[in-house]
């Protein structure tokens, strides 16, 4: 019997028990775990006694420190009495409603509830075949050791540890659920999406102690998402390396839905959902081996967190199930609860820097091609100016082609009409031309209409005046002025010609002359720039009919000579 000092500083571990349950009464050792004989298939009570002394002395010390009964793990629902008394229980209700999790309890009681000398605790437990029943050991002693000690530490690991990867998993796959219908559908997001949310769901088997709904329907729940879990995540890891098998898929996805149904019409049996994952322990390690091959094979770092996560998780899955056996696995921790939760984390991890890689790449794409694109809209305009210059200029003198002066004459005629402005036309023509191209040769004829080209071209200073080539040696000039001034620049025209002798090869300076006729008018509805050409043109004919070197208007004398 432990003196008070000793329960001070040890607490005293319960492995005794008295079991009473539909098989009778029999003494027990604690861990112990119930026998199908033991309880009805749809539920029924059984009880476990747990006879010890306690010394005067420590109930006494419970005054000022409370002693506290610390169970690492009571079975599917649990009612504590002391002596006769109630005095903890999983949760309130009634027993059959509740659940007692996997995870420690500890009931701290008043001092004035122990008795010195012999007491009992009795565990009222309500077994049904859904789940696995018992009770492991019990320990008395003060409910700080515990709080500081195991309960502690077994409470951190069970409930804040779990907890928290559940969450991360729940919000990893919200997220990536989000991404998929983002990207329309998108399988990889989806799945694991998918993988995530039923990981966080079946952690609710850790922490609703009263489920909402009727326990046989809460344990279908949790054992059904537990049993999609497993398939999703083959279809997450099948997905990412992009092996898209419909064999696979729909194997998977059959197996997804039937699990359920099967889940259901056996009540949520223990033995037929175990039956269920037997598939799983074949093909999972075959999968897990083909992953890391895949990723050896990529040589990717991502393939390599993926298949090194889905194998780990293979791996635990084993060595939980050599590890905790009998009663071990009813007291025992699951590493596998831990494990898939940290995988998802992971999981998502690589996805999500996978994704953030992708971003990357397309952002650095797209500045690429924005580049490309404005270079080529660049090198588009300016290839689209050239063309507008050579659809409008003529190749040989760089002045309006016949075609643009057209287009000229018709705005300059229609501007004229609107303001009621004079319009001239000057027809230039190079005298005797074809005899010098007979005598110079052809090229040196063209270099000569390119020379009085450029004459045109300084003369003709103002913006609004235009220099076309009309055709062969003959250039036209469509000017805003009226007869007075059209005659005054024609002769300036002229006299530049005269007065610059042409060269030619570089160095023979040839002088030529240019007849211009001229026409200048107002323009009207009675009239047409046809006939303001046809004026010129006469009176360019008058000009060479004259003697050509002279300037003669439509209708007036020839003023130079
Ligand atoms: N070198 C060169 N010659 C041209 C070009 N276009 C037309 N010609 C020549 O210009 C000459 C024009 O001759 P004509 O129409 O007889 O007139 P012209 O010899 O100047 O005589 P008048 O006009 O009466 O003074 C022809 O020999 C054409 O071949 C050209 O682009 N380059």
């Amino acid at each position: 019997m432990p003196c008070a000092g000793a329960l001070a500083a040890q607490p005293q571990v319960l492995r005794a028990a008295v079991l009473t349950s539909l098989a009778g009464t029999q003494e027990v050792t604690l861990p112990h775990v119930l026998g199908p004989a033991d309880f009805a298939p749809e539920g029924s009570r059984v009880r476990y006694r747990l006879d010890f002394e306690l010394p005067a002395a420590a109930v006494a010390a419970a005054e000022d420190e409370p002693l506290g009964v610390y169970v690492p793990k009571m079975s599917l629902a649990g009612r504590l009495m002391l002596n006769g008394e109630r005095v903890g229980a999983c949760d309130l209700g009634a027993l059959e409603q509740l659940r007692c999790l996997h995870r420690p309890y500890l009931f701290v009681l008043p001092a004035s509830q122990w008795r010195a000398g012999a007491n009992t605790l009795e565990f009222e437990i309500f077994a049904t075949s859904r789940q696995m029943n018992g009770l492991s050991s019990v320990s008395i002693g003060p409910a700080r050791l515990f709080g500081d000690g195991p309960y502690g530490w077994r409470r951190f690991e069970q409930v804040t540890v779990a907890n928290g990867l559940a969450w991360a998993a729940f919000c990893m796959g919200g997220i990536a659920l989000c991404v998929s219908l983002a990207l329309r559908g998108e399988c990889l997001y989806g799945w694991f999406g998918a993988t995530a949310l039923a990981i966080a769901l079946s952690n609710l088997n850790y922490t609703l102690t009263a489920p909402p709904v009727p326990p046989q329907f809460f344990s279908w729940f949790v054992f059904s998402v537990n049993q999609a879990m497993v398939p999703l995540l083959m279809l997450t890891v099948l997905s990412f390396f992009r092996r898209d098998w419909p064999w696979a898929r729909r194997g998977l996805i059959a197996f997804m839905l039937l699990g359920p149904a099967v889940v259901w019409l056996s009540g949520s049996n223990r033995t037929v959902v175990a039956l269920l994952y037997v598939p799983f322990v074949l093909f999972g390690p075959l999968l897990a081996v083909a992953a890391i091959r895949w990723a050896w094979r990529s040589h990717r770092k991502a393939d390599l967190w993926m298949a090194l996560s889905f194998f780990s998780v293979v791996a635990v899955s084993f060595i939980d199930w050599f590890r905790l056996t009998g009663r071990s696995a009813f007291e025992g921790t699951y590493f596998v609860t831990y494990v898939i939760p940290s995988t998802i984390v992971v999981m998502g991890g690589t996805l999500a820097s996978q994704l953030a890689t992708a971003l990357k790449t397309a952002r650095e794409l797209t500045a690429t091609l924005d580049k490309r694109v404005a270079e080529r809209t660049e090198a588009l305009t300016l290839a689209n100016q050239r063309l507008e210059e050579l659809s409008t200029t003529d190749s040989l003198t760089g002045l309006a082609n016949r075609r643009h002066f057209d287009d000229i004459l018709a705005k300059e005629w229609q501007r004229a009409r609107r303001l009621r402005h004079p319009l001239a036309l000057l027809m230039i023509d190079v005298d005797h031309f074809k005899q010098f191209n007979d005598t110079y040769g052809h090229l040196a004829g063209d270099d000569c209409l390119r020379q009085v080209a450029q004459i045109l071209k300084q003369r003709l200073l103002r913006g609004s005046d235009t220099a076309a080539r009309f055709g062969g040696e003959e250039f036209a000039v469509i000017t805003s002025m009226d007869l007075e001034g059209a005659l005054h620049i024609a002769e300036l025209i002229r006299q530049d010609v005269e007065n610059h002798p042409v060269s030619v090869d570089g160095v023979d300076a040839v002088h030529v002359s240019v007849s211009i006729g001229l026409s200048a008018l107002v323009p009207d509805g009675s009239r047409s720039p046809a006939q303001l050409i046809s004026l010129a043109d006469e009176a360019l004919y008058r000009a060479k009919r004259a003697g050509r070197n002279c300037v003669r208007a439509a209708a007036a004398q020839c003023v130079a000579a």
